[in-house]
């Protein structure tokens, strides 16, 4: 549903994407991972169109996103992005009723089927509690929970999370990590944490430098090889004993 094709990225004097190509199956759970600085954030920037690329294109049921309505764009796709908006005076209820904005008309009010999306949203990321407070009262975790309720609220086909577990407790990372999994819908985010991914994710891609080093199922990309090519670590590739997925096992040799 989903596909890039020969995408690259630059910026005076630096070339941050490189002729990247992948293709997402509707309905799966697609991983990005890759160290630090290796272009994730900026190739979802370009899915989510916040960013244009240099060359390449994206598309979306085989049509070119640029040549989406904005609109029609929001409810195909939802974003949780790194950054928390300076959205200070807006109350949790208010930011997460935001997420219906694409299917409103001009100045069209809020109906009940709008609060009731909105209070299953907020259900399902657990900030129901915190409704009436205003965004800058809450702490990171909190926030980012909320930026969740709101993408769920825009009901969109393709939720894109750019390290949505950062911030978040160990609870609150695999709730998040479950309750995304659960979803009827194509989940494309770019992940940290390595085991979350091997254990959620049904394909991963491997940034390295700009470039697509690697894609495939947890089982085919975590390897000790890649994992000592790309992210310069020791690992044992072992598996959970009580998911059964895979795991892996981190140490030094310093
Ligand atoms: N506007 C810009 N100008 C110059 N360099 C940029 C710009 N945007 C991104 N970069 C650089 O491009 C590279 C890729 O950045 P990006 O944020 O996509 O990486 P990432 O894989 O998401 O990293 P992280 O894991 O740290 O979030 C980094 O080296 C970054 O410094």
């Amino acid at each position: 549903m989903l596909q890039v094709k020969n995408m690259s990225f630059s910026v005076p004097d630096k070339q941050i994407l490189n002729n990247i190509t992948f293709s997402v199956e509707q309905g799966k759970f697609v991983g990005i991972i890759g160290p630090n600085g290796s272009g994730k954030s900026t190739m979802l920037k370009i899915i989510y169109r916040y960013l244009k690329q240099t060359s390449g294109l994206v598309t979306l049921y085989e049509k070119d996103i640029g040549h989406f309505p904005q609109k029609k764009l929001a409810q195909e796709l939802a974003v949780v992005s790194q950054e928390t908006p300076v959205l200070f005076d807006f109350t949790v209820k208010d930011l997460v009723m935001m997420g219906r904005t694409p299917y409103k008309k001009w100045l069209a009010a809020d109906n009940p089927q709008d609060f009731a999306i909105v209070e299953e949203s907020m259900m399902l990321a657990n900030v129901l509690h915190l409704e009436s407070r205003t965004f800058s009262q809450l702490s990171g975790g909190e926030k980012k929970r909320v930026m969740l309720a709101r993408a769920l609220a825009q009901q969109a086909n393709i939720l894109i999370l750019d390290e949505p577990t950062n911030h978040l407790d160990i609870e609150h990372q695999y709730q998040l990590m479950d309750l995304v999994k659960d979803l009827p819908i194509t989940i494309v985010a770019a992940l940290h944490d390595l085991n979350l991914a091997a254990g959620y994710c049904d394909i991963l891609l491997v940034m390295k430098d700009g470039a697509l080093y690697m894609e495939g199922t947890p089982e085919q990309v975590l390897t000790e090889e890649t994992l000592k090519e790309v992210f310069h670590m020791q690992a044992g590739v072992s598996k959970n004993p009580f998911t059964k997925k895979l795991h892996l096992f981190f140490y030094t040799n310093y």
